[in-house]
């Protein structure tokens, strides 16, 4: 291996120690800022953390292109070499997997993706899948000895803040009656029982998590406490969670990324698997950060996906987009988005400012309302894996995206993202309870968006999706825009009744006014959606609702959206 293979992946491994330093950076500003209740400053950190990836990436590839390793950099045939030597770099690393990840993206920021494979990058990861453990403590053991007080006492005298507890005798009060509902008789009797909690807490928007487990003889479960800082007040436990599905959601794709500081990141999320075994791996990276990581999962779950089944490719089943072009494989749970060439007339933007809008809703604080997207660049298919009738769509609707190759089929860019059933369709299907509840999240999550400054644009039940846990999410993104640019108004009264009668407004319309008043009609063909939801969210049918919360965000005040039930004891 030539001396310069061995300089070259030292280039490459600085670069990623800068990114590296950079994210802890980032994210150790987050206890600072909870504390000081600097709200305003973390969606600025969380931009600045997304953003310093790709900023690094790019940083380091111009590093080496300028280099006097130039030429051999831009030569695919050295990089088996680089490769190899940086394999003995990262080797007693303790982030090996995403300085992998870090290499990828070296290497296709410098070279066209038909070259990539496992010689020249790590399609596949050659870190092994159980190694010895790091020996840094990840997380700490509190025994109850029998006393559930004595346990929720210890957790709490364990994480100190700059700022006091608000009230921590009340609080532990909380957690022990909070544990006696949760938990069986048997289990809260037993001295064995132990908290084993993640010694680093999770911060996100305006909240703190400690996260960690209860274990007793039989059985264990998540316990996770949010706590909140009320200023001037201190900081308080808001609720307890022992819940998996309710732990799942807070680790939701619809949420913004965690900042917590973690040596061994792949311990973390082993550690967060156990809790929630349900989320892959690519969404437990993705969850604290390290979207890229997630990528990366992601993908070798697709092609392991693809290689241990026979599912092909379909159209994702719903309204088909009038911008965007969605399919699916039915086995495996994400949808692909690719832009049209051409978009409906309605449709008054281009792809450049389609592709902004899906990158602002990336930086953004998704509220547990929008679902998270990744991007991806030239997606190699086999041709026999899509079903004919979704191909030929796909061919004809986006030919400068999907590309014919022989037998493979080149998708030159596209957005993963949850699938989720379009909120039309289960409508459709959902019983009275069903309907009530998914109109009822329906209009919290306009709501909410609404609080976060954002406005969907297109709020038609077919750019809403429901999950899993039956939440209401929207996925649209080519028409949001911020609730503070849209001008809300209020139709003006006709002048004479032949203006009210006729087909065009008898005002003059600005591009971004909008009219609460014709929602109803717009939203809802089904008469009866229409009716109940006014009962439920008739506000969002009036100029003066949104105007007010244009106020409040201009204001300055953060809102947060808890993505969990709160103690009903908390203001
Ligand atoms: N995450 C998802 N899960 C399930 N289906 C989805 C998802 N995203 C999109 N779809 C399906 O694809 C259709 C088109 O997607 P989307 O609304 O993003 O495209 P669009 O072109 O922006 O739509 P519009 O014409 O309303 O602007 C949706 O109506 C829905 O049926």
């Amino acid at each position: 291996m030539p001396q310069s293979s061995d300089q070259i992946a030292q280039q490459i491994l600085s670069g990623f120690d800068r990114y590296r330093r950079l994210f802890r950076d980032l994210t150790s500003g987050a206890r600072a800022r909870f504390e000081q209740a600097r709200w305003n400053d973390i969606q600025e950190a969380s931009t600045l953390r997304i953003n310093a990836y790709e900023e690094q990436v790019q940083e380091t590839a111009d590093g080496l292109t300028q280099s006097t390793f130039g030429p051999q950099v831009l030569d695919v045939e050295a990089w088996p070499g680089i490769r190899e030597a940086y394999i003995h770099l990262i080797d007693q690393r303790f982030d090996d997997e995403l300085a992998e990840t870090w290499f990828n993206s070296i290497f296709c920021s410098l070279h066209q993706h038909d070259q990539i494979s496992d010689k020249t990058m790590f399609v596949h990861s050659t870190r092994p899948v159980s190694r010895p453990p790091s020996r840094i403590a990840l997380t700490r053991g509190f025994i109850s000895e029998g006393s559930l007080h004595d346990l929720a006492h210890q957790i709490l005298s364990e994480y100190s803040f700059d700022v006091p507890w608000e009230d921590m005798t009340r609080d532990v009060e909380m957690i022990v009656t909070e544990l006696q509902q949760g938990l069986p008789d048997w289990a809260q009797m037993d001295r064995g029982l132990t908290a084993e909690m993640v010694q680093s807490v999770f911060y996100r928007n305006k909240g703190a998590y400690l996260v960690g487990r209860l274990i007793s003889q039989h059985e264990q479960w998540p316990f996770v406490l949010p706590l909140v800082h009320r200023e001037h007040q201190g900081i308080s436990v808001d609720t307890v969670i022992t819940d998996e599905s309710e732990v799942s959601i807070i680790f939701s794709f619809t949420r913004s990324y965690f900042m917590v500081e973690c040596a061994v990141p792949s311990e973390l999320i082993g550690f967060v698997k156990q809790l929630i075994p349900g989320k892959h791996l690519a969404e437990l990276y993705t969850a604290i950060g390290f979207y890229k990581q997630g990528k990366s999962e992601f993908y070798r779950a697709l092609i392991a996906h693809l290689a241990n089944s026979d599912d092909r490719f379909i159209m994702a089943p719903g309204v088909r987009g009038m911008v965007m072009s969605v399919f699916t494989l039915p086995g495996f749970n994400t949808v692909f988005k690719i832009i049209k060439d051409r978009f409906a007339p309605s449709k008054n933007i281009d792809r450049a400012t389609v592709i902004e809008k899906y990158r602002l809703v990336k930086r953004h604080d998704r509220v547990g309302r929008m679902a998270d997207t990744q991007e991806f660049a030239d997606f190699r298919f086999p041709r026999d894996r899509f079903d004919p009738e979704c191909l030929r769509e796909l061919l004809e609707v986006a030919p400068s995206t999907v590309i014919e190759e022989g037998d493979s089929i080149l998708i030159r860019h596209c957005w993963t993202e949850r699938r989720m059933t379009p909120l039309n369709i289960y409508l459709e299907h959902a019983s009275e309870t069903q309907t009530h509840d998914a109109l009822l999240d329906y209009g919290k999550a306009i709501k909410e968006l609404a609080a976060a400054n954002i406005f969907p644009g297109d709020m038609l039940l077919k750019n809403f999706g429901v999950t899993r846990h039956g939440r209401v999410v929207f996925y649209d993104y080519d028409e949001i825009s911020y609730l503070t640019e849209v001008n809300f108004r209020v139709i003006p009264e006709p002048l004479y009744p032949e203006q009210e009668m006729a087909s065009e407004p008898w005002y003059s319309v600005a591009p971004n006014d909008v009219f609460p008043e014709e929602f109803p009609v717009f939203l809802f063909a089904d008469i009866r959606h229409r009716r109940q939801f006014a009962g439920m969210h008739g506000d969002l049918f009036e100029a003066s609702y949104w105007k007010s919360l244009q106020a409040q965000i201009e204001a300055g005040q953060v809102i947060d959206v808890y993505p969990y039930r709160r103690a009903a004891a908390t203001p």
